[in-house]
């Protein structure tokens, strides 16, 4: 081989090596090319996966092709296990605890399938609570590695609206969505819970065809087209008439006043059908208004197609042209099948048989019974107190008492059943609050008895527990009504005072800050009140005043008034009253009755049936009537079965209710001032009768050594007088030792002569000695009486021994006691002047009845009257007394077996005084 080829086979290899290398490098370049771009393209295809999400990525046709390559294989994996991952905590417990809750707040009809339920009236009152969620329908999060399906319920009653809004594909559904909820709620409650009305835009009749079997049972309303306002102003008096009459202070819902019991209020569930258009400006604005208020008085809305914002809490259910919903309870992920519609023929047959059932209760409830609690006296009143007393449509209607409705006023003619009606709720109130939660005050001026079963009788020897005062046949005493009020004006500035020790206001924050103290609400009924004001005179004053204060003042001290009156004038007559009547916000009208509703545009009590009340908390106004039937509540086995019960569970050491019965004579023996009395005082009281106040006390006259203490009784009547004397004599002598006081008897009138007799007998079974004299005695012992004080008065005698001188009809010795005696030219009449003025320093008093005013003037010496310090007079006319007490006397005109009270040294107006029956001889 020649260097040539040498050399050129040298160049070929070493350009051989070269070329071997370059391709060597450029294939190694162009495989690292390769490898960087394949995973940039996965790189790039998990951020499109993730930021997509799987689900989604897997379904875009345009990743189709990458996805089915296996170059990304390992990536997708990879983020499907991440999302099995991210679901796991779902996966494993999510639906099974949403099925648990929902069984478990959505008991019974609220949740379970119709076969369970459609076709049988509901039995729940509320008192186990309400479901807090009501089904529509099974959801899915589709989205889930393992899709499962769980319940989907929507809250409702008390708790949020609910809006529906569908296309026009898929209207049926939403209808159907209705139908199906208004049924469970419809079956789940005892017929007349829930009462239903349905408005729709478009169609008179056809909207939820299968509830019309409930409009005969009154259960369901439909409402015009054109009168959406109907509607909505029928919801908004009821809200309002909840607000005022329902939920008294204290309470923010229904559903709080009726925590742990019976609902008092039924739902009202308004359904209102658009078409997608929204409503007219003012329509928009009242049905916003019921939306923000309904909730809490019950009125719920379903609200379908219209499109409308509210201010208050609302569940959404979306349901879309492919029948699938979405709803706001459960947000967007989660797909909800909506329940299929309820069969249809069953709907109407359901329906009837609810409608069915509430007229049966309907016609069953109504009963005095009805009224009654389950339990007795489990309520408390620290908020006020609150009882049905009748019936709507076998719904109960009640009457609250409290801050913000504290007074109520019942009217009617004679006979239209006020008694009755007052026996219905005082029955209902002493049912279930117990006497240390509600004390009553029951006072009547009719001539009748119509409170006397309240308190112990002759027949029956129960009474009230609640009864603290019952007063009968008190129509001549009207003072007895001042004395009430006086009580009650006392009771309140006590309980204002104890609040403001606890630096409180009102009742019920005192009874928080005191809640050892016993602070039970005061319900005064006063029945033929007007009496009180029937004449012009201090009494009418004094009550008037007193009313004002109390009717003002007494709701936030927890005290009540009733008043009641079958005289439209005597409500007239104090029509003027405003500060007083306005404080009356509870009206009762019974039928036919005029002027308690406000009239002219209230005249709902004259169409009232017989046995009916309008029952209003909003001072009469006439969207606050409510019309009542009231069961009969006085007929035997009613009121008297309920007393007799509560009087076997009354607390023992509770006392009995002070009777005061215009119409009995009160026994001295029986009387606890009386008994009280005790020997050895040095001071004696003597008692003359019995006053008019609340307690039942004694009219005393306090006999210290003082002149002026003698007791004058000026009437015409024996009986009267011997009333007064015999018990003044009787009660000294239960504060001497038997013989430690001298008791002189003078009995100088026939008619008299019995009283006398049978009291010297009385003063002897008591271990006194007692002189009895008559014409011939008096001026002896006058004579000798003024002899010893005249000593007296010179000598000082330390402690002389009482003597009391008792004359019946001092007037009959005028004409004996007018002769002077020659010797010492004195008279009779001086000596009894003498007995008078100087006596009482000496323990010698004289009780002493004359027959008129002018009689014991002639006794006194010429204007001087002072030496009489107190007198009863009975039939005497006010300006004859004016000499001897204060102008008032004035408005005194006399009345059967009433007294006019006065003393000089202790009052400053006269009293009525009622004698006291002083008992048989022993
Ligand atoms: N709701 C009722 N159901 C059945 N009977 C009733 C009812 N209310 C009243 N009564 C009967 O009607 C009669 C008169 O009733 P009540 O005494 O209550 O009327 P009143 O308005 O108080 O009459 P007055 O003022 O004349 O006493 C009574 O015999 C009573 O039993």
């Amino acid at each position: 081989m020649s260097r040539r080829d040498e050399r050129r086979r040298k160049v070929q290899a070493a350009l051989e090596e070269f070329r071997r290398s370059v391709a060597a490098a450029l294939g190694n370049a162009a495989r690292e090319h390769h490898r960087l771009a394949e995973e940039r393209a996965r790189d790039m295809f998990e951020v499109i996966l993730r930021g997509d999400g799987v689900d989604r990525a897997l379904e875009d046709p345009a990743l189709a092709g990458a996805l089915a390559k296996p170059l990304f294989d390992a990536r997708l994996a990879s983020a499907l296990i991440d999302r099995v991952e991210a679901f796991r905590e779902w996966s494993e417990h999510g639906p099974d605890q949403l099925t648990a809750l929902v069984g478990e707040v959505a008991d019974g009809p609220a949740s379970w399938p119709p076969e369970a339920w459609l076709g049988s009236a509901g039995t729940a009152d509320g008192s186990e609570g309400v479901p807090e969620l009501w089904r529509i329908g099974t959801g899915v999060v589709r989205t889930a590695p393992e899709p499962q399906r769980f319940p989907v319920a929507v809250p409702l009653l008390d708790q949020a609206h609910l809006h529906v809004a569908s296309v026009p594909d898929s209207r049926a559904t939403a209808e159907a969505l209705v139908e199906n909820l208004l049924l469970r709620v419809l079956s789940h409650f005892q017929p007349g819970l829930v009462h239903v009305h349905v408005w729709d835009v478009s169609q008179l009749t056809g909207s939820l065809p299968g509830l019309y079997p409930l409009t005969r049972a009154g259960l369901l309303t439909v409402h015009d087209p054109a009168r959406l306002h109907e509607m909505l102003d029928e919801l908004s008096d009821h809200i309002r008439r909840v607000h005022t009459g329902v939920l008294v202070e204290g309470h923010q819902s229904v559903r709080a006043v009726s925590a742990g019991g019976r609902r008092t209020e039924p739902w009202h569930v308004a359904v209102l059908f658009g078409n997608r258009q929204p409503l007219r400006e003012e329509h928009q604005q009242q049905l916003q208004r019921v939306a923000r208020n309904g909730l809490a008085a019950g009125v719920q809305l379903f609200i379908v197609d219209i499109p409308i914002t509210v201010n208050s809490p609302v569940e959404t259910v979306t349901v879309h042209a492919d029948q699938s919903a979405s709803c706001t309870m459960t947000g967007k992920h989660v797909a909800v099948a909506l329940d299929p519609p309820l069969p249809r023929a069953q709907v109407p047959r359901a329906c009837a048989v609810i409608a069915d059932k509430r007229e049966e209760r309907r016609t069953r409830f109504g009963a005095f019974d009805d009224l009654l609690p389950e339990q007795l006296w489990t309520e408390s009143s620290a908020a006020g107190v609150v009882t049905p007393v009748g019936y709507h449509d076998g719904e109960p209607v009640h009457v609250a008492l409290g801050d913000t409705s504290p007074h109520a006023l019942v009217g009617g003619p004679s006979g239209s059943g006020k008694t009755n009606f007052l026996y219905a709720m005082l029955g209902g109130l002493a049912a279930r609050y117990s006497p240390d939660e509600l004390e009553l005050y029951l006072l009547d001026f009719k001539e009748g008895v119509s409170f006397a079963q309240f308190a112990p009788g002759r027949k029956d020897p129960t009474w009230l527990p609640h009864a603290r005062l019952v007063g009968v046949n008190v129509n001549t005493d009207r003072e007895f009504g001042v004395a009430l009020l006086k009580f009650l004006s006392d009771e309140m500035r006590r309980r204002a005072d104890a609040a403001k020790q606890h630096e409180v206001t009102k009742l019920e924050q005192l009874r928080e800050e005191d809640p050892e103290g016993r602070w039970p609400r005061i319900v005064a009924v006063v029945d033929e009140f007007q009496y009180l004001f029937g004449e012009r005179d201090q009494v009418t004053q004094q009550a008037t005043q007193l009313l004002e204060d109390v009717a003002r003042r007494g709701r936030s001290q927890g005290i009540h008034l009733v008043l009641c009156s079958q005289d439209v004038a005597g409500i007239e007559g104090f029509w003027g009253k405003s500060a007083i009547f306005e404080q009356f916000t509870v009206r009762i009208a019974l039928p036919k009755a005029r002027r308690v509703l406000a009239e002219p545009h209230n005249d709902a009590a004259v169409e009232l049936p017989r046995w009916h009340a309008v029952v209003n908390h909003e001072s009469g106004v006439r969207p606050g009537n409510e019309v009542a039937r009231i069961p009969d509540a006085t007929r035997r086995g009613t009121f008297d079965v309920l007393q007799a019960e509560l009087f076997r569970r009354r607390p023992s050491d509770l006392p009995e209710p002070v009777l005061f019965d215009g119409g009995r004579v009160p026994a001295l023996r029986a009387l606890p001032d009386f008994r009280a009395l005790r020997a050895g005082e040095v001071n004696p009281t003597v008692l003359l009768g019995q006053v008019i106040d609340v307690a039942g006390s004694a009219a005393g006259v306090r006999f210290p050594r003082t002149p002026g203490r003698n007791i004058a009784v000026l009437g015409s009547l024996a009986e009267d007088a011997a009333g007064v004397l015999g018990s003044a004599a009787l009660s000294l002598a239960r504060q001497h030792e038997p013989t430690a006081a001298r008791f002189t008897v003078i009995c100088l009138a026939e008619d008299a002569q019995p009283h006398a007799d049978r009291l010297v007998k009385q003063l002897c079974n008591t271990g006194h000695e007692a002189d009895l004299l008559g014409l011939e005695g008096i001026r002896g012992l006058l004579g000798e009486t003024a002899q010893q004080l005249r000593a007296a008065a010179t000598s000082a005698l330390a402690a002389p021994q009482p003597h009391y001188v008792v004359i019946y009809a001092v007037d009959a010795a005028h004409t004996a006691l007018e002769e002077k005696d020659p010797a010492t030219r004195t008279s009779g009449l001086d000596h009894l002047r003498t007995v008078l003025k100087h006596g009482p320093e000496h323990r010698t008093h004289v009780i002493g009845w004359w027959r008129g005013v002018q009689r014991l003037k002639n006794s006194l010496p010429p204007g001087v009257y002072d030496d009489i310090g107190a007198w009863v007079a009975f039939d005497v006319q006010g300006k004859e007394l004016l000499s001897f007490g204060p102008e008032q006397v004035m408005a005194w005109s006399p009345r059967p077996r009433r007294g006019l009270f006065f003393d000089r040294f202790e009052h400053s107006r006269p009293q009525v005084l009622i004698p006291f029956d002083t008992g048989e001889e022993s």
